[in-house]
């Protein structure tokens, strides 16, 4: 690697740090390594095919300021992919993909440019109907279903087969972070645009609906801006949260949505809370939010997560060995960009470093990259864990209560401190109240005895069994 590439990209990272989260930092930036510099271009070489079909997706922006910002308005980006070809002899051999090149025979198409402003153009032909700013990617196919969506994604669906008629419009799908509410919406966009009609599908987030407002103030043409939106067949509208506050804004939008909706277009929209507990927004758009169809987003359950990591790998040709994928799945359930990015830095670097993805891999990256997180069985987390799964308090646990209920989560919680920890019993005793060592002995004699009784019992002893020995591998 030249000093001179190094140096370049050293000054790159520092402008993306400002930019992008920590863990998405050490998930994205730290595996590259710079590679040259050569007439203003600076080559990078990323893990996979995968990854820097990530990069472009997700980061595109961010490394087109840190080159202009450290190589001037010339300067340029290349990628070198390291190949696997099986052989782990071989020396890994790398393409090269200049930044952006949809001409690149493996590459995805690219997405519209993201500055490019959809108004400029005076009416509606071919082409504006090809720029729907749509992720050809996140479509209903790849949009795992479960408990945690069901309804959202069977709304999305009915709008997508019928948009504008049903009586879901708008639709509004909210959730919290990285819980698939783009990926959604995107999909229901994206069915309309492939299904038999030709319609005008247009995805925007609300940042950008808000910063092309303001630019048509500033140009003074406020009015092909809202001939325009007037225009789509179907306005996704992401993140409408961030409306909030901005009353110019929340007027003009109140103005297209009601064009929109007379006409039986069909309007989709997101947000990180329900319409009730948005803030800052007006009273008469939060009344028409609730004239269609709300439905929200949840945390996908374990099995829901299995899913979607091996869809994942199905469609980028991966394989991961199934306790891996049970691992992932069981100690990320913050939200799935998270559980994703640890699986992508998983691959990243077993690709990187040419070994296996196994266990003891992943627990490393997971180290790394997942601050707080326990790999060991200790009584905490048992606690935590019971406690979470029987729905009481922690404290309950070591408290003198004798409800029925918190009787036999303690005893639960104490049978695992005993099975997965090497505390003594009377270690044990203690961490739960100062309890005496013989109400631990009994605690374990009631659970066996139970287990063998009662099939429910079982089962959730069974459940939470499976979480500590993800732990304690
Ligand atoms: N049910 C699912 N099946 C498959 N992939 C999913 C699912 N839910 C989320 N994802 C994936 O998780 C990632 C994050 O999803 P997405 O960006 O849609 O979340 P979001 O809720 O819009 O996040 P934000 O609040 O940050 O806007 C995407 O890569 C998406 O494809």
């Amino acid at each position: 690697m030249s000093s001179e590439a190094n140096a370049v990209w050293n000054e790159c990272l520092r402008v993306i740090e400002q930019h992008v989260n920590e863990q998405s930092f050490s998930t994205w930036f730290k595996p590259i390594n710079p590679v040259r510099l050569e007439g203003g271009t600076l080559t990078i070489q990323v893990p996979s095919q995968f990854f820097y079909e990530w990069l472009e997706d997700n980061y595109v922006n961010v490394l087109k300021l840190a080159i202009k910002s450290t190589l001037g308005n010339n300067g340029r980006l290349e990628y070198a992919v390291v190949v696997d070809r099986g052989n782990s002899q071989n020396q890994p051999y790398m393409v090269n993909f200049p930044q952006g090149n949809s001409n690149s025979p493996t590459k995805k198409p690219p997405l519209p440019t993201e500055n490019k402003s959809p108004f400029d153009m005076q009416s509606l032909n071919s082409d504006t109907l090809l720029q729907s700013n749509l992720n050809p990617n996140y479509t209903f196919n790849t949009y795992i279903e479960g408990d945690c969506n069901r309804l959202a994604r069977s709304a999305g669906f009915a709008v997508a087969t019928k948009p504008g008629v049903t009586s879901f419009n708008p639709l509004m799908v909210y959730g919290g972070v990285g819980l698939g509410k783009t990926h959604l919406v995107q999909a229901i966009g994206n069915e309309i645009k492939n299904g038999p009609e030709e319609k005008f599908v247009l995805y925007v987030s609300s940042e950008k609906f808000v910063n092309q407002f303001m630019d048509s103030i500033k140009d003074g043409n406020v009015k092909s801006f809202t001939n325009f939106y007037m225009q789509v067949d179907v306005l996704i509208i992401d993140d409408i949260q961030f409306l909030a506050g901005k009353d110019r804004t929340q007027e003009m939008f109140f103005h297209i949505f009601n064009h929109l909706h007379q006409n039986k277009k069909q309007i989709i929209m997101t947000s990180d809370c329900p319409p009730k507990d948005l803030k800052g927004l007006e009273e008469r758009l939060l009344s028409r939010f609730k004239w269609g169809l709300t439905a929200d987003l949840q945390m996908p359950d374990f099995e829901t997560r299995v899913a979607i990591i091996k869809r994942k790998m199905q469609s980028e040709g991966i394989y991961i060995p199934d306790d891996v994928i049970e691992y992932l799945a069981y100690t990320v359930d913050t939200n799935v960009r998270e559980l994703e990015g640890v699986m992508i830095s998983l691959l990243a670097h077993a690709s990187l470093n040419r070994v296996e993805i196994d266990l003891a891999l992943a627990k490393t990256i997971m180290k790394n990259i997942v601050k707080d997180i326990e790999t060991e069985v200790g009584i905490d987390f048992i606690q935590k864990t019971v406690s979470d799964y029987f729905d009481i308090k922690i404290d309950d646990l070591k408290a003198k209560t004798r409800k029925k209920e918190i009787v036999t989560a303690r005893q639960v919680a104490m049978y695992f401190a005993k099975e997965f920890t090497n505390h003594s019993l009377k270690s044990i005793g203690y961490h739960f109240g100062g309890r005496d060592h013989s109400t631990v002995i009994h605690a374990v004699q009631t659970v066996n005895d139970l287990m063998e009784t009662d099939t429910a019992f079982r089962n959730s002893v069974n459940d939470l069994k499976k979480k500590f020995k993800m732990r304690s591998y």
